[in-house]
């Protein structure tokens, strides 16, 4: 910039040029010739290294003397004659004169340095002088290119703002029309939304620009300041280079604060920096001031991701908005919600519709359809017909076990507690004529909470109804669950042996529930067995296979393997245990499995005999072991050829089953605290169930859930497999319920709790029982109805008025006995014409308290004489009587 030649720079200094080469060589910068150029650096660096130069010149006179004056004396004497006029020869000889001579001489020797010193310090001052000269030269030019920066500047803001205003308006008008459409949706900046005229667009504008010429204040003041770091850097790189002589820094730093070549260089490119990086500054800016103003007078749609499940505050972020705003738009739509409620998809994608976005359905389970796709490929093949799966159904006690055991020639019924089937598994039997599968179920709970989930199980349903009883209410349940279900269903006429086994009764009944025997014409079979005596099996068996031939139940046999699980449990030794039933593939031992939320590796695949198989094929039922943890009951089971990715989709099912959870608890909530409010007067029974097996678990919740009325609201908070642990007892204490343990029981941390608060305890290893047990409880709960009794009425034979009593009828007990104290009801041709008390009971003028059936008597009733001959006196009582479910 400020560079010129040696020469140029000599003569400017005014020293000679060979003198400037000489010194530059002395400052450490040499090969220099008058031709050669001479920068800002080398300037500074020559001015530092005189300055030293200077300064020690001055130090060195203190410690020797700089100049030595040498002064010589001569003394030397001259004889000279005397004088030889008239006035002195007359007294003597001639006379000689002596003169001393002294002759002084004074020499004064200087040293060399302090010469070359003087020197330095003028060269100094004037080089000094130049290089100030030049900062001035710098500076003026500087300031010259900032004034003209900040004139350019200041038209192109001028331009922009005019433009921005004209945008302005020209949206305005746009966005007024606009606005009748889209209202408030969408737009970021609620100013901007509304409509507005246009001294008010003026009035934005213009405070736009205020603000932007602020951003450029701050943006000039802030190149400023880097230029003036560089600036210091600078003069601290040129420092650096000449630091030598530590005598004369004190006064360096002086010269440096008053003179510095940097400064002036940086300043100017400062100067020029800003003024460049001004001009674009300002028009950028001036582009994005046009862009940022214009921005919110259209609606920015945009694409919001719609995950499945989203809290109210997370999507309200997604679209940019204030979540109060998106509340507000919920409440628009009729629906309260709070900032961390969890929307379900399609609520979201309504909301976004609604606020004017584009939602963009995020598809969580694109890896789990991959991974399924994969095994339904993997299944393809050849179908094969493959074995019904039976469930047995029926009413208590008809005999459902019986038959199982017998079937499947085990003594399972008496094994079990109460003789009633408790363990839902399934086993499969060879006959001679095929294979058939039954699921071992405690009824149509099982069947219904299976089917509930999806899961469609049960190909035949067997309907156990016993000869000696007829068809009784869970008969009827179980005919109404086997048609929704669209099963059909084969008949067996149980308890045949007994003697008052009556087939035809049981064929009756179910007729009229519309299942019509072949021999009548209908499609259902009825087969005549008696589980007891082992009578009619083989034909029973043969039925339901019949059945399933004309269902033809194909499946493909290799391949992997999909099914359904029918129960877990955790058991110590092994882990978690899980019965699957295969519905189609193959399972064999080392599979990768995802099986609902869990995943693993079969490790070990046991039958129902226990013994160890390799495989499992169509409609075998088989217990897996080495799954990561707890499957629930009609969880889909699949062979996946990845286990990492079956690991992936069992963890994302988790997380989608937490938020569901999560979603559902504060629906619930919120449920409880409407009916709270609108009916005080529902009771609600709070059970804790605790069970051996997750089916039992699940039948029982089914069960007792289902024993709630409009008056008395039976709540299972909670299930679960293993014994009662505290964490069970805590529950129960702080939801105020009663605590069921089915086939378990309470650890002792579990029990000693259950005794200090007194919590309601009860096991049972029948699951009538509990159910039998909890809807007496709950008859105990409800409010006792209020029945009306007569207990005796009389008829009108006379009436008597008395001035002091009124109307008096003189009666007949006909029935019962009328009391004093009891309300009645004065009735007309057996219409009730007036309803209140007695007045007076008298029996031959005495006051009595009643009088009975068959005895005459006078009675007066209170605010009432218009009692006639022939009318009727009806005495009752009301009596509380405590309901039943
Ligand atoms: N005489 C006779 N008794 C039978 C027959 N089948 C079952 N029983 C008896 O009926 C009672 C109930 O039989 P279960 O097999 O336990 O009845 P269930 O239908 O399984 O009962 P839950 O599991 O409680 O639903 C038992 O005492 C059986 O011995 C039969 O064919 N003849």
């Amino acid at each position: 910039m400020a560079e010129n030649k040696v020469s140029e720079f000599a003569e400017t200094v005014g020293i000679p040029v060979e003198r400037l080469v000489s010194q530059l060589e002395a400052a450490g910068i040499s090969g220099r010739g008058p031709e050669d150029p001479l920068s800002d650096q080398d300037k500074a660096t020559l001015l530092d290294h005189l300055r030293k130069g200077r300064d020690g010149g001055e130090q060195d006179d203190d410690q020797s003397p700089s100049k030595i004056t040498l002064r010589r004396k001569k003394v030397s004497t001259l004889k000279m004659p005397a004088s030889s006029s008239g006035s002195g020869s007359a007294r003597g000889p001639r006379q000689t004169r002596t003169v001393n001579v002294e002759v002084r001489k004074k020499r004064t020797y200087v040293k060399r340095s302090v010469v070359e010193a003087e020197e330095s310090k003028h060269d100094v001052e004037r080089l000094e002088r130049a290089l100030i000269e030049d900062r001035k030269r710098a500076e003026e030019r500087a300031r010259r290119e900032a004034e003209e920066a900040e004139a350019r500047r200041r038209e192109e803001e001028e331009a922009a703002r005019k433009q921005a205003e004209e945008e302005a308006a020209a949206a305005q008008k746009a966005q007024a029309t606009e606005q009748a459409t889209t209202a408030e949706q969408a737009e970021p900046e609620p100013e901007a939304a509304e409509p507005q005229p246009d001294p008010e667009a003026a009035r934005l504008a213009k405070e736009k620009e205020e603000a932007r010429k602020r951003e450029e204040e701050k943006e000039r003041r802030r190149l400023e300041q880097e230029a003036r770091r560089e600036r210091e850097a600078e003069e601290r790189a040129a420092r650096k280079t000449g630091a030598t002589a530590p005598g004369g820094k004190g006064k360096q730093k002086k010269g440096r604060d008053s003179l510095s070549v940097g400064a002036g260089k940086s300043g100017r490119r400062a100067g020029k920096k800003v003024g460049r990086r001004g001009s674009a500054v300002g028009g950028e800016a001036a582009k994005q001031l046009q862009h940022g103003f214009a921005k919110p007078t259209q609606p920015v749609v945009r694409e919001v991701e719609i995950p499945e499940s989203i809290t109210v505050g997370d999507l309200a972020q997604k679209m940019s908005v204030k979540a109060a705003v998106l509340i507000k738009e919920m409440m628009k739509q009729g629906v309260m919600a709070t900032i961390n409620q969890a929307l379900d998809q399609e609520t979201a994608v309504l909301l976004v519709e609604e606020m004017g976005h584009k939602p963009v359905i995020v598809r969580e389970d694109a890896l789990e359809e991959e991974v399924l796709q994969d095994t339904s490929e993997a299944q393809e093949g050849d179908k094969v017909s493959r074995p019904p799966v039976v469930t047995v159904m029926g009413h208590v006690d008809h005999g459902k076990t019986s038959l199982l055991d017998n079937i499947r020639r085990a003594k399972v019924a008496d094994a079990e507690a109460g003789g009633i089937t408790q363990h839902i598994g399934a086993y499969h039997v060879e006959t001679d004529r095929g294979m058939v599968t039954f699921l071992d179920t405690p009824g149509h709970e099982a069947f219904t909470a299976m089917r509930a989930r999806g899961a469609q199980l049960t190909d035949i349903v067997v309907l156990v109804v016993a000869a000696d009883d007829g068809v009784m209410p869970q008969t009827e349940e179980a005919v109404r669950h086997a048609k929704a279900a669209e099963v059909p269903l084969v008949v067996a006429v149980n308890k045949i042996d007994k003697p008052d086994a009556d087939p035809d009764r049981v064929k009756q009944e179910l007729s009229q529930l519309e299942v019509i025997p072949e021999e009548w014409g209908g499609d259902v079979q009825f087969v005549h067995v008696s589980a007891k005596q082992g009578q009619g099996l083989d034909d029973l068996l043969e039925s339901i296979l019949l059945q399933s031939e004309l269902m033809e139940l194909e499946a493909v046999a290799d391949g992997n393997a999909s099914g359904i699980v029918l129960e877990s449990s955790l058991d110590k030794g092994r882990g978690p245990v899980a019965t699957v039933l295969v519905q189609s593939g193959r399972l064999k031992k080392g599979d990768s499995l995802l099986c609902g939320t869990e995943y693993g590796r079969v490790r070990a695949l046991i039958d129902e005999t226990g013994m160890r198989v390799d495989d499992a094929g169509p409609s075998i039922p088989v217990v897996v072991l080495g799954l990561s943890g707890l499957p629930s009951a009609g969880d889909d089971m699949v062979v996946v050829a990845d286990e990492k990715k079956a690991r992936e989709v069992a963890e994302m099912r988790k997380g989608r089953q937490r938020d569901k959870r999560l979603a559902q608890q504060q629906a619930a909530r919120m449920e409880n605290l409407f009916s709270q409010m609108k009916e005080d007067e529902v009771n609600t029974v709070n059970l804790v169930v605790k069970a051996d097996v997750q089916g039992s678990a699940e039948a029982l919740q089914q069960s007792l859930a289902n024993l709630s009325t409009d008056d008395v609201q039976v709540k299972v908070v909670s299930t679960g497999v293993g014994a009662i642990n505290e964490s069970d007892v805590n529950l129960a204490l702080a939801s105020n319920a009663i605590l069921i343990g089915f086939n378990v029981r309470a650890d002792a941390a579990a029990r000693r709790l259950v005794q200090e608060n007194e919590v309601d305890l009860h096991y049972y290893s029948v699951i009538y029982d509990a159910i039998e047990q909890v809807k007496n409880a709950i008859s105990g709960m409800l409010e006792p109805e209020l029945e009306e009794r007569i207990i005796g009425l009389a008829e009108v034979k006379d009436v008597f008025r008395s001035s002091k009593l009124g109307a008096i009828a003189g009666s007949l007990v006909t029935e019962g006995v009328v009391r004093r104290r009891n309300p009645i009801r004065v009735l007309r041709d057996n219409v009730v014409i007036y309803e209140g008390e007695l007045e007076s009971l008298r029996r031959h003028k005495d006051d009595v308290t009643e009088v009975k059936s068959g005895t005459e008597c006078g009675i007066g009733v209170k605010n009432y004489n218009d009692v006639r001959i022939g009318d009727q006196i009806e005495c009752y009582e009301r009596v509380e009587v405590q309901r039943q479910l």
